[in-house]
C-alpha cells in the first residue's frame, strides 16, 4: 500500500486548474494514492476487474491513468470480501494506476430485474443466479472500502429516462439523503468519496441536487442520470445548469459518456473525467473509432486494404497490422482481432483527451473543438 498524507478532500484537489478564457474548459491534475493524473481524462471501463481483452501492461502502454470497475458486479461475483482478502482490487487485477468504482446504483436499476426501491435501499435479483439481493448506501460503501479503489461513488438512483417530474423530485431528494448516509458510512482515509448529482432532465431539480450535495462537501462530484437515452442537446442543457454550481477546485466526472463529440462538448462545460463502455463494446463487433467517425473493419471493403486502421495513430494495432489482417481475424472469430480493435479504440479516446488537455494548456481549445466537430461525423 502507498502512504498518503493529508485529508481526503486534498485527495482530489486540483493543483493547477488551468482555465482557458472560454466557458468552463480546464486542464487539471488529480491527486490520488496511486499517482497524480492529468485531466481531462478518459477512464477505460473494467466492469468485472478487467478491461475486456486487454492486459494491465497494455493499458499502461497506451496511457490509461484511472480505470473503472463495478461494485454491483464484483459484489455478486467473486464477492468484495474475497477481493479484500486478495489484498484489494489493485493487487487482485495487478493494476498500480488509479481505480474508480461505481457504487452499483446504475446497474441495480439497469441490470437487476424485479427491483424494489425503498428509503432503505434497493432490492433486486442477481442477473447471475436470480438470487434476491439488497444494496443500500451502507452496503455499497462497505463493499467499495473492501475493494480499495482510490475514488468511490455514493450510492444513488440513476433516474430512468423519461421520468415524471414528481418521481424525479422524490428520487433526487432520496439520492441526496443516500449521499449523506454514504458519507457517514465512509471511514477509509486516503480514499475519495464522490457524490452523484441527479435531477432527471429538470433544470430546477438539477440545481437543487447540485447545491444540496455541494453543501455536504465532497472531494469530487459525479454527474449522473445522463447518457440514458436523452437527446444530446438535453444532456448539454443539464450540464449547463449543473457544472457551474460545482466547486471549481473539485473534479467533475460525467458518468457513462461517451463518444468523442460528447466529450469535446462536455469539456467545454467544464467536465474533467469520463467513462464509457462504448469503445470496448463496439470494438468487439469490429468497429474502430477514428477522428472522422466509425470504421467497420469487418466490412468487405477492407478485404484487400493493406493500410492500418489509421496511419496517424500510434497504437500497437495501427503500428503493426493492416485493416485486411484485422478484418481476416474478425471474420475468422480470432480473439486477437478483438484485442486489436479494442487496443485501437482505447488508445484513440485516451489520446483524444490528451490532445484536448494540450489544446486547453495552449489556450486553443475553441479552435480544436471547431476543427474536430467539422471533421467528425456522428
Ligand atoms: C452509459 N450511460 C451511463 N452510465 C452511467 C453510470 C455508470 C454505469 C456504468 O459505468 C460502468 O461502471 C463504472 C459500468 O459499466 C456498466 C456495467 C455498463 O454500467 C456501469 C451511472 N452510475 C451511477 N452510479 N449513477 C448514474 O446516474 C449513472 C448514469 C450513467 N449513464
Ligand atoms: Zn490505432
Amino acid at each position: 500500500t502507498c502512504a498518503f498524507a493529508g485529508q481526503k478532500k486534498v485527495l482530489a484537489a486540483y493543483e493547477e486548474a488551468v482555465k482557458c478564457g472560454y466557458s468552463g474548459a480546464r486542464a487539471g491534475r488529480l491527486h490520488t494514492p496511486h499517482g497524480v493524473f492529468d485531466t481531462p481524462m478518459f477512464m477505460p471501463v473494467g466492469t468485472q476487474a478487467t478491461v475486456k481483452a486487454v492486459s494491465p501492461r497494455e493499458l499502461k502502454e497506451m496511457g490509461a491513468q484511472i480505470i473503472l470497475s463495478n461494485t454491483y458486479h464484483l459484489y455478486l461475483r467473486p464477492g468484495t470480501e474475497l477481493v479484500a482478502e486478495a489484498g484489494g482490487l489493485h493487487r487482485f487485477m495487478d493494476w498500480d494506476g488509479g481505480i474508480l468504482t461505481d457504487s452499483g446504483g446504475f446497474q441495480v436499476f439497469s441490470l437487476g430485474p424485479l427491483r424494489k426501491i425503498t428509503e432503505e435501499g434497493a432490492a433486486f435479483r442477481s442477473h447471475i443466479d436470480g438470487s434476491t439481493q439488497f444494496l443500500s448506501p451502507e452496503i455499497a460503501i462497505k463493499a467499495q472500502m473492501n475493494l480499495g479503489a482510490d475514488i468511490i461513488m455514493a450510492f444513488d438512483e440513476c433516474i430512468p429516462y423519461p421520468a415524471e417530474y414528481q418521481y424525479a423530485k422524490l428520487s433526487t431528494e432520496r439520492t441526496t439523503r443516500w449521499a449523506e448516509r454514504s458519507q457517514k458510512a465512509h471511514t477509509r482515509s486516503g480514499q475519495a468519496l464522490f457524490a452523484i448529482v441527479q435531477g432527471g432532465m429538470y433544470q430546477d431539480l438539477r440545481r437543487v441536487s447540485a447545491n444540496d450535495l455541494v453543501s455536504l462537501d465532497f472531494p469530487g462530484y459525479g454527474i449522473g442520470g445522463l447518457s440514458v437515452g436523452e437527446p444530446k442537446p438535453v444532456m448539454y442543457e443539464m450540464l449547463e445548469q449543473t457544472v457551474p454550481l460545482l466547486p471549481e477546485n473539485k473534479p467533475r466526472y460525467l458518468m457513462g459518456v461517451g463518444t468523442p463529440d460528447c466529450l469535446v462538448e462536455a469539456v467545454r462545460y467544464g467536465i474533467d473525467m469520463f467513462d464509457c463502455v462504448f469503445p470496448t463494446r463496439v470494438a468487439r463487433n469490429g468497429t474502430a473509432m477514428t477522428k472522422s467517425g466509425r470504421l467497420v473493419v469487418k466490412n468487405a471493403a477492407y478485404a484487400k486494404d493493406f493500410l492500418p486502421i489509421d496511419e496517424n495513430c500510434g497504437c500497437y494495432a495501427c503500428q503493426n497490422f493492416s485493416r485486411a489482417y484485422i478484418r481476416h481475424l474478425l471474420k475468422a472469430d480470432e480473439i486477437f482481432g478483438l484485442r486489436l480493435t479494442t487496443i485501437h479504440n482505447l488508445y484513440f479516446l485516451l489520446d483524444f483527451t490528451k490532445k484536448m488537455r494540450q489544446a486547453i494548456l495552449e489556450d486553443r481549445f475553441l479552435s480544436f473543438r471547431e476543427e474536430f466537430l467539422a471533421q467528425y461525423c456522428k
